[in-house]
């Protein structure tokens, strides 16, 4: 994998570049559309191709693993394969869905002991085996094995939690260095910095994920319940920290004004699974803030949500229909309303590079994110 930094904002940190992998070329800043199973939920490879645009999506190792399990998912070839998108692929290894799904769940230094939330069954992942399933998956960007302590989290227990993530990572780039990849391409490995929302923890955790000269780093463990404020503080440390010529994951991260203040902050990648969960809920997302669909006030809008988007979802649909469809409970409210928000958050990192290419990044996104918010 490949990174270019094409340019660094004029007022700001924000950066415009390009990702190069084995399944096609990337353009940061990025929003990457979630696809936990394999698929993102109520819309068709092809038009998160076609109309969303994405140009990366992500599976979850958590999920995958269980369901359609390694032996399906070697057989077809890996997830590529599988799930025919032929664009890139971004991994998350499980250290979060561990955590946030999984029932009883034990922490030891060699991996963590869960059981299944779809059947109950007991199982292991360790920093190697996860990383073996990643081979299987195919991902071209794979993630470390890391533990994302709950928000909020004591001290102590932060400290702990973030020395055994880092050697969970050298146990990741070790098996890495003894495996090879399973489909003939390459997989990126990037680390995870964790810390909790503890600024010593943080510099201490960026620092040792640097050190370690991977071809791109995350920023863990935020978007976990902590206020707005302390996550641009603990992101802003970080990129401070991570090497600028090598791209920086914000996991999990976020509204559409989170996204453009943390690329402010010098982030490039991000996931997030608000528009299409909370789309699938009648959540909106446009220029103007945010529509809550199923409200009465749109019952007799015939106007779409914006007459010049790309996006045929966003463009030739009325308002009215849609929250006829929601009330319904139709399941193409859903498609449509996943198809509408995902292309919203690409249109919007797109309009953020043409912000930084012509250095007015800064200026721009301190009045957008006021008009992203309003409604
Ligand atoms: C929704 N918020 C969120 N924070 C995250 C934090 C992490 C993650 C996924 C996340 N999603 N995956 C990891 N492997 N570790 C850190």
């Amino acid at each position: 994998m490949n990174f270019e930094l094409i340019s660094t904002d004029s007022g700001s940190n924000a950066r415009a570049g390009k990702i190069t992998t084995a399944h096609g070329t990337i353009e940061t800043p990025i929003f990457m559309p979630v696809g936990t199973v394999g698929s993102v939920k109520a819309v068709t490879q092809e038009q998160v191709r076609d109309d969303v645009q994405a140009q990366i999506i992500l599976g979850n190792t958590y999920h995958l693993y269980l369901r359609p399990g390694l032996e399906v998912l070697s057989l077809a070839g890996g997830l590529h394969k599988f799930n025919g998108w032929e664009r890139p692929i971004l991994t998350d290894s499980g250290g979060y869905q561990v955590f946030s799904l999984a029932a009883n769940r034990k922490i030891k230094e060699e991996g963590v002991v869960f059981q299944s939330h779809i059947d109950g069954s007991k199982h292991l992942f360790t920093p190697e085996n996860v990383m073996d399933i990643q081979r299987t998956i195919g991902a071209d960007i794979i993630m470390a094995f890391d533990e994302c302590p709950p928000y909020p989290s004591e001290y102590r227990y932060a400290r702990k939690s973030m020395d055994l993530t880092h050697r969970w990572l050298d146990r990741c780039i070790q098996r890495l260095k003894d495996t090879r990849p399973a489909y003939g391409h390459e997989q990126t490995l990037f680390p995870i910095v964790q810390g909790s929302t503890y600024k010593d923890l943080r510099k201490a955790s960026a620092e040792y994920i640097a050190s370690r000269g991977a071809a791109g780093n995350a920023i863990g463990g935020l978007s976990v319940g902590e206020p707005e404020n302390e996550m641009y503080e603990m992101c802003g440390l970080v990129t401070e920290i991570l090497p600028k010529d090598k791209p920086r994951y914000l996991m999990g991260v976020g509204t559409p004004w989170n996204i453009l203040e943390n690329i402010a902050l010098g982030v490039d990648m991000f996931d997030c699974v608000m528009p299409t969960r909370n789309g699938r809920n009648g959540m909106l997302f446009t220029w103007n803030g945010v529509i809550n669909i199923r409200n009465k006030k749109w019952a007799t809008d015939f106007n779409p949500i914006d007459a010049n988007s790309e996006c045929f979802a966003t463009r030739d649909y009325s308002r009215a229909y849609l929250r006829h469809l929601f009330v319904a409970g139709e399941i193409l409210g859903m498609t449509l309303a996943s198809i509408h928000n995902l292309a919203f958050y690409l249109e919007l990192v797109k309009e953020a590079r043409r912000q930084i290419l012509a250095g007015t990044f800064a200026a721009w996104k301190t009045g957008m994110v006021q008009q992203l918010k309003t409604r």
